[in-house]
C-alpha cells in the first residue's frame, strides 16, 4: 500500500499542475480576446473550448483516479505505443528463464485518464488505452505478458487497499531485485458485494474478460450482445460508449446515441461516466424521449401497446397523413411546428371561420372562376400520387390548382408567342395568389399538417376504422382510438411510449415544410466582427454548451441500443431512422421480453440495422444476483423460455430468497400492511436501496404503501424495473405480474432479477403459496 500510496502522491502533483495549465490558458484565452482581430477571437474561442473541456474533464474523473496495476514481462519487440508502454501482446521468447524465473520488465498503472510525467513517461494509462486491454483481459489460461494485475481502491487521495491475481502463479518474478508477492483476494468480489445507490456505478476497475471483448469490439459493423440478467450489458454498453469516443474522437463526434427503455434507467445510468457527457457527442435517451418536444409520460395497456407498436402501424400512418388532408377545416390545424410548439404562439390555429373546401371561387383577370369538388379530388389525387411528404407536395397541389384555374380562365391559347404566354400566365398566378381567398382555401385545403394534429385525428374511430381498413380489426382500431383520445383535439395531451414511435413515423410521412428562418436578435457587435458566431456565449456553460449539440443532432454515427429485446417494430423504425449510416451496438436479453411478436420486431430490426455484417457476443456470468436469488428466478425462465439458460452466479449470501403471505384478513394480513412490514425489514438488513415491484395497475397503490418509509426504498411498475438494481427488492404477487401469459412469465423473471443481496416474495391468495409458503410459479 505504501508503494502505491507514493505512486498516487505522484499522480495527484501531476493532475493539480494540469488543472493549474488549463485554468492559465483560460485566462490566457481571455487576454487573446481583447485583440479582436476575428483570427485571434477563433483562436481564442477554440483556445477556451478546449481548456474547458480538459477542466472539466480533469475534475469530473479526479475522484478514485488510479485504479489498477499491471506487471508485465519484457515483450517480443521494443516497440512503444504513444503512450510510451510496449506494445507487444506476446513475452520476448527469452523473458521467463528455464528456471521459470522471470525479471518484470514493465510496470502499468491504469486509471480513468492518461497521465505523463514531466519526461513524458507515462504515470497512468488511460483505462481505453490499447495498453490498458490486458489489465482486462489477461486470465491465468491466457496470461499474455501480465504476471500480475492489482485494482487499487482509493478515495480520494489515500489508498485504502490492494487487491491482487495472478496471472502465472507458476512463475517466480522479480521486480526492482526483489521477488513480485500477492496482496488481498481478488477485487471483483469486492466490487459485487457493494451497496447500491440511486446511481449506477461505473466498472472500470473489473471490466471481465468476456466484456473487455465486447468494450472493444471494432465498430465497424453491428455489435450485437446478448446475455442474461445482471450479466452486465448496460454496464458494458456504456463502457463501450466511453472506449469508441476515446478510440477514434473525430469519427464520433458525430455521436453516439444510447437508447434506453424507461427515464428511470437512463437516470440510473446517466452519469456513470462522467467522460460521457463532456463533449455533446453521447446522448442518452429513454426510447418514449427520442422525439424532440414529445415526451412519454402514460403507459398503453398491453393490448393497445401491442397494436400500436407492430409494424402494421406504419400503413395505416402512410394512410392517416394523406387522409388527414380531408379533416374538415374546422378541426384544430394548428401550424405547430414538429415537436416545438414554443415559438409559434402569434400563427393562426386555425380555428377562425371555416372556409369551404370543397369549392374553389377566385377572381382573375376580371373574371369569376370555380373549381368544384370533382375537379379538387382529380387535383389533389394527381399530388397524391407522387411518394413525398404530404407537406412538401403542397407546392405541387398549389401549382395543379393554378392550372386547372388557368386553363378555365380560357387565356391559355391566347398568344402563340412563348415569351408573351409565359408572361400572361405569370401575371394570372399573381392575380390569383394576391386574393386572400386563395390564400385561405390552399390553407384549409391542403393544411400544414403536423404529427401530433394527425395523431390527434386518429382518435375518432370511424375515421381510423377508414385508415385501418384491411390492417387492424374493428376492435383493435377501437381501442387504438380510444387509446389516443388522451391526446386531445390538437394533440397536445399526455403521449404514451408507443404514440412517440408514431408521431416519428408521422413526422417522415408529412415532412417539415422549408420556413423562412427566423430573425435572429439585433446585435450591434454582429456587423463588426460577426462575434456571435464564434463565441460560445458567456452564459452557456459547457455542460449547457454539450447538451445543446445533443439535442440539435438527428442522425449519429453509433446507435447502442441497450434491453433491445423490448424495442417494438415501429420504435425500430425510429431508431433506424437516427442511425442510417451509423455503426451499431445491440445488447438485449430474449427470456427478459415483454413485447408478444418477437418475429414481427427482429425483422423491423434486421431492417433498422441493414446488411452489415454482425459480431454476435455472448456473456453468461450474474454479476447482480446472489446464487440464491438467481437459482428462484432460474424457475420462472424454465416456465417462460423452456430450454434457455440461465447465467451463472458469480457469489452467494447464505441467504435465501423470503416468502410472506398476505391472506387478506384485516390488519396485518392485508397486502399493503405485509408488504410496508417487509419493507421496513428489508431496509434494516441492507445499507442501500430497497425496490418494490407490482403489476403496472398496482403502481400508486403501493407508492401509498410505502409512504414516509424515506427514500431508500422505491415502488415500481413490473415494466418499469427493467434493467434497474436494488440492494434487495421485494416481489407482490408474482401471478398478478405474470398475468397469465408468457409475455408475462418474462416480466416476472425481469422482476425477481433485480436485488444484489436480498428478495422477498410477497403472496396473495391467487398466487397458491404452498405449505412453505412458496407460490406456484415458483415451484418446480
Ligand atoms: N465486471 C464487473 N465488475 C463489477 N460489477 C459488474 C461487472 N459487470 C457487471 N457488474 C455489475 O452487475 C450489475 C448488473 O449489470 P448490468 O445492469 O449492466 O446488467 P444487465 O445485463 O444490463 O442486466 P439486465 O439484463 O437485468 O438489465 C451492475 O451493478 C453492474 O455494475
Amino acid at each position: 500500500m505504501a508503494v502505491e500510496q507514493e505512486h498516487l502522491d505522484r499522480v495527484y502533483i501531476r493532475l493539480e499542475e494540469k488543472i493549474h495549465e488549463a485554468e492559465f490558458l483560460m485566462h490566457d484565452a481571455a487576454r487573446l480576446g481583447q485583440v479582436g482581430t476575428p483570427g485571434a477571437l477563433a483562436e481564442r474561442d477554440a483556445q477556451v473550448f478546449r481548456a474547458g473541456v480538459h477542466l472539466n474533464r480533469l475534475h469530473a474523473e479526479y475522484e478514485d483516479f488510479l485504479f489498477g496495476r499491471i506487471d508485465l514481462l519484457y515483450g517480443k519487440d521494443g516497440k512503444r505505443g504513444p503512450d510510451g508502454a510496449y506494445t507487444s501482446v506476446e513475452p520476448a521468447d527469452d523473458a521467463v528463464r528455464p528456471d521459470r524465473t522471470a525479471e518484470i520488465g514493465e510496470t502499468l498503472h491504469i486509471g480513468r485518464m492518461g497521465v505523463l510525467d514531466e519526461e513524458y513517461a507515462p504515470l497512468v494509462i488511460d483505462w481505453r488505452a490499447p495498453a490498458a486491454a490486458p489489465f482486462y483481459r489477461a486470465t491465468p489460461v491466457d496470461p499474455g505478458r501480465v504476471v500480475r494485475r492489482r485494482v487499487i481502491r482509493s478515495k480520494g487521495r489515500r489508498v485504502l487497499g490492494v487487491e491482487d491475481d495472478l496471472m502465472r502463479p507458476e512463475l517466480t518474478a522479480s521486480l526492482d531485485g526483489r521477488e513480485l508477492a500477492a496482496v488481498g483476494d481478488g477485487a471483483l468480489m469486492a466490487a459485487l458485494g457493494r451497496s447500491r445507490g440511486h446511481t449506477m456505478r461505473d466498472i472500470v476497475s473489473s471490466i471481465q474478460a468476456e466484456q473487455d471483448l465486447v468494450v472493444r469490439a471494432p465498430a465497424a459493423s453491428i455489435t450485437y450482445v446478448e446475455g442474461g440478467p445482471g450479466t452486465g450489458k448496460t454496464a458494458v454498453a456504456l463502457h463501450r460508449a466511453a472506449y469508441l469516443l476515446y478510440q477514434d474522437r473525430r469519427r464520433y463526434a458525430g455521436g453516439i446515441l444510447i437508447v434506453s427503455p424507461t427515464p428511470l434507467l437512463v437516470a440510473y445510468t446517466e452519469g456513470v461516466l462522467p467522460s460521457l457527457g463532456e463533449e455533446g457527442q453521447v446522448a442518452i435517451r429513454a426510447v418514449g424521449s427520442l422525439v424532440d418536444g414529445a415526451e412519454a409520460t402514460v403507459y398503453d395497456d398491453p393490448p393497445v401497446a401491442r397494436v400500436k407498436g407492430s409494424s402494421r402501424m406504419a400503413a395505416v400512418l402512410r394512410k392517416a397523413a394523406r387522409g388527414a388532408l380531408e379533416l374538415p377545416p374546422a378541426a384544430p390545424r394548428g401550424q405547430l411546428a414538429f415537436g416545438d410548439d414554443s415559438d409559434d404562439s402569434d400563427d393562426e390555429t386555425g380555428a377562425g371561420p371555416a372556409v369551404r373546401t370543397d369549392l374553389l371561387r377566385v377572381v382573375a383577370f376580371g373574371r369569376r372562376l370555380e373549381l368544384d369538388a370533382a375537379e379538387l379530388k382529380r387535383i389533389r389525387g394527381t399530388v397524391l400520387s407522387g411518394t413525398a411528404p404530404v407537406n412538401l407536395l403542397r407546392p405541387r397541389a398549389r401549382r395543379l390548382l393554378l392550372d386547372a384555374l388557368y386553363a378555365r380562365s380560357g387565356s391559355a391559347g391566347r398568344h402563340s408567342d412563348p415569351e408573351l404566354a409565359a408572361e400572361l400566365r405569370s401575371s394570372f398566378d399573381e392575380d390569383v395568389t394576391g386574393e386572400d381567398s386563395f390564400a385561405a382555401f390552399l390553407d384549409a385545403w391542403w393544411p400544414e399538417l403536423t404529427p401530433r394534429t394527425v395523431l390527434a385525428a386518429m382518435a375518432d374511430e370511424r375515421r381510423l376504422g377508414r385508415w385501418a381498413r384491411r390492417v387492424l380489426n374493428p376492435g383493435e382500431v377501437r381501442r387504438v382510438a380510444r387509446s389516443l383520445r388522451r391526446v386531445g383535439r390538437d394533440g397536445s395531451g399526455p403521449l404514451s411510449v408507443h404514440d412517440v414511435a408514431l408521431l416519428d413515423e408521422l413526422h417522415t410521412l408529412l415532412g417539415t415544410p422549408a420556413r423562412p428562418r427566423k430573425k435572429r436578435e439585433y446585435d450591434p457587435l454582429d456587423q463588426l466582427t460577426g462575434l456571435e458566431e464564434l463565441m460560445p456565449s458567456r452564459e452557456e456553460t459547457q455542460r449547457e454548451r454539450a447538451e445543446r449539440l445533443a439535442a440539435e443532432r438527428t442522425e449519429y454515427a453509433h446507435v447502442i441500443v441497450d434491453e433491445a429485446q423490448d424495442v417494438t417494430p415501429m420504435q425500430w423504425r425510429m431508431i433506424g431512422r437516427r442511425g442510417r449510416h451509423a455503426t451499431w451496438t445491440v445488447v438485449g436479453d430474449p427470456a427478459q421480453s415483454s413485447w408478444p411478436e418477437p418475429e414481427d420486431a427482429a425483422a423491423a430490426r434486421d431492417e433498422a440495422l441493414g446488411t452489415r455484417p454482425r459480431r454476435r457476443f455472448e456473456l453468461t456470468v450474474n454479476y447482480r444476483n446472489p446464487a440464491e436469488i438467481a437459482r428462484l428466478a432460474a424457475k420462472v425462465l424454465a416456465r417462460a423460455m423452456p430450454g434457455a439458460q440461465s447465467p451463472s452466479a458469480v457469489r452467494s449470501t447464505g441467504v435465501e430468497p423470503r416468502f410472506a403471505h398476505a391472506d387478506g384478513s384485516p390488519g396485518a394480513g392485508e397486502l399493503g400492511a405485509v408488504v410496508r412490514a417487509e419493507a421496513g425489514r428489508l431496509l434494516d438488513r441492507v445499507d442501500g436501496t430497497v425496490g418494490v415491484v407490482v403489476a403496472m395497475d398496482r403502481r400508486e397503490e403501493a407508492a401509498g404503501w410505502l409512504a414516509g418509509l424515506g427514500d431508500r426504498v422505491v415502488a415500481l411498475g413490473s415494466l418499469e424495473a427493467k434493467g434497474l438494481e436494488y440492494d434487495a427488492s421485494i416481489v407482490v404477487a408474482p401471478a398478478e405480474i405474470a398475468g397469465g401469459g408468457e409475455v408475462g412469465l418474462r416480466v416476472l423473471y425481469v422482476a425477481l432479477t433485480r436485488a444484489t443481496r436480498e428478495l422477498t416474495v410477497v403472496t396473495t391468495a391467487a398466487d397458491a403459496p404452498d405449505g412453505a409458503g412458496v407460490p406456484e410459479l415458483l415451484r418446480d
